[in-house]
């Protein structure tokens, strides 16, 4: 068997030079035949939303009926139930004024379609709205249809890797996947940007930056690793970086093989910028992906335009670093991305060595104790919540106590509840002092919003005055406070007391039109707003 499956490197006198986008990114693709995965030893659960059993019909691929049907792929088993069914796809009122309902795929009916994210060889990724939540998600779509059961099973096999870890924290979270129309879906985390297109927005990553992303990447490969799985493909282009712009997680699990079971020789290689050189000689193992790690740190430390081929290209591979781009970076760091490209796969450093790097321990502790703060402080804001409801409660039983007591000893006599009236204006001046109006508004309950003072006029409309023609009934203002950021809610609702004000206009004739100019400056309460 020849185990030279790539072109040989052309020879071409070209010189190390600094990253240039050209966006045919693809270029440096060689794709030989894929190893042929055992679908039948793992088993993959595959239920469609009308519960047939996509097993069944293994043996016809496209030529089967079934394939018009979206079907769910899940390798989870039964302790996800979930996963191995489809939402129901939306009214299709709410999707659009199609009459054409039956012939949308699962995808047209259930997402809204809002751009395109990238794409690779094997799929394009969609920004999407679930019309069902409402949320943004990504959702990758195979570019080729199944060309039979064994093209199938090979792209199946990703959603078996993504769901294996989707809960690691440097890693794409998973949501599901489906089959329709002899094409794969898969619907994931949308994450901010991918660290290629990172690295073209900023040219110059600051050190340490790179220093987090290299711990980022190893936990990641260290989890694969740790399952005797091999990635293939890492690369700047299938990492991404999460929604909190930090974090860093490994995706495009398409060409991952298993060590234990896969035959190596029908493994695929990945981007031939970031190839291992033993990959040449069909060798895959795990530290192949520790030299493709430690070539895409060469290039995100140095922005090095990466070769394909050539001289440049066996130079980097014989351990030989162009000096004016890797000068760029500390010593420390120097090192580390060399004992990752060493040329000989057994002298190059395990992602468990790279993780006890002094600088990526202390960094690991960091990030823990970090953490540990965080949690801390989360539970002191909660506890304190609780201590505060509760010193409430005592501080009134306590009032009502005392009021009680005092009323016994006929020291206090309770008021009537506060009716709100308004005395007629007085008819003559002489009388204006003794009947001086007052109002009584009693705010029910409030809708929390942002730590800020509240004013009358958050809880009043335009500039109108406040109409006051029911004077027998009480008059409670809109709790509501018609403001900005009623989107944040909380379940914190503060009881706001009676709220006497004495009425700016005691002289008015009409006692029914009360003009608020001075009311709605009144300061009313402050929200304390907490976050939890
Ligand atoms: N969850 C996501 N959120 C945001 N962008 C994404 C997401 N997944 C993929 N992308 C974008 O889409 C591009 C292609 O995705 P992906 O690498 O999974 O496709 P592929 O066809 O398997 O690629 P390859 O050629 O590397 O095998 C990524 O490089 C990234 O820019
Ligand atoms: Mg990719």
């Amino acid at each position: 068997m020849d185990l030279h499956r790539l072109p040989l490197p052309e020879l071409r006198d070209d010189k190390h030079r600094h990253k240039q986008f050209n966006g045919n990114e693809n270029s440096n693709r060689f794709r030989p035949p894929k190893y042929k995965p055992r679908v039948s030893q793992g088993g993959y659960v595959a239920v469609d939303n009308n519960n047939l059993n996509r097993s069944q019909s293994l043996g016809s691929c496209s030529a089967n009926n079934s394939s018009n049907i979206a079907h769910a792929i899940s390798f989870r088993g039964v302790e996800f139930p979930d996963a191995n069914t489809l939402p129901a796809s939306p009214n299709v009122h709410d999707v659009s004024s199609s009459t054409d309902f039956d012939d949308r795929s699962h995808f047209e009916l259930c997402f809204e379609r809002l751009a395109k994210l990238g794409e690779g060889s094997f799929g394009e990724v969609f920004q999407v709205r679930d019309r069902s939540d409402g949320r943004l998600y990504a959702v990758k779509i195979s570019k080729q249809m199944f060309r039979g059961e064994q093209y199938r099973a090979e792209r199946l096999e990703e959603v078996r890797r993504y769901e294996e870890f989707s809960d690691h924290e440097n890693c794409i979270r998973f949501i599901r996947a489906w089959e329709q129309y002899d094409r794969l879906y898969m619907q994931m985390e949308l994450c901010r940007e991918s660290l290629d297109q990172y690295l073209q927005r900023c040219h110059q990553i600051p050190e340490e930056r790179i220093w987090h992303i290299l711990l980022d990447l190893l936990r990641a490969l260290k989890s694969l690793h740790d399952r005797n799985l091999i990635h293939l493909d890492i690369k700047p282009d299938n990492v991404l970086i999460g929604e909190d712009d930090e974090t860093c997680k490994l995706a495009d699990f398409g060409l991952v093989i298993d060590v234990d079971r896969a035959n190596t020789q029908h493994a695929t290689e990945g981007d031939s910028r970031y190839m291992a050189p033993e990959i040449l000689q069909g060798q895959f193992s795990k530290a192949a992906d520790v030299f493709s790690l430690g070539i895409a740190m060469l290039e995100l430390a140095c922005y090095m335009d990466l070769p394909s081929n050539g001289p440049l290209w066996h130079e980097l591979r014989r351990g030989i670093l162009p000096e004016d781009f890797i000068d760029k970076i500390s010593k420390e760091l120097q090192l580390v991305i060399k004992s990752m490209m060493m040329p000989d796969p057994a002298d190059r450093l395990t992602t468990d060595q790279l993780l006890s790097h002094p600088k990526l321990q202390k960094m690991q502790k960091n990030r823990k104790s970090l953490i540990t703060v965080d949690k801390l402080s989360r539970s002191f804001r909660k506890s304190r919540r609780v201590v505060y409801g509760k010193v409430c409660n005592w501080k009134s039983f306590a009032y009502r106590c005392l009021f009680y007591l005092l009323e016994l000893l006929h020291l206090y006599k309770p008021i009537a509840p506060a009716q709100p009236t308004i005395t007629p204006a007085p008819s003559s001046p002489s009388t204006c002092l003794a009947a001086v109006p007052r109002l009584e508004y009693q705010l029910i309950g409030s809708t929390p919003i942002a730590n800020r003072d509240c004013y009358a006029s958050d809880f009043l409309t335009g500039d109108d005055p406040l109409e006051l023609s029911h004077h027998g009934t009480p008059h409670v203002i809109n709790s509501t406070p018609l403001n900005h950021n009623q989107s944040r809610r909380s379940s914190l609702g503060k009881t706001i007391p009676t709220l006497e004000l004495d009425s700016p206009y005691a002289n008015v004739s009409s006692p029914k039109v009360f003009d608020t100019s001075s009311f709605r400056r009144k300061k009313l309460f402050v929200l304390d707003y907490d976050d939890e």
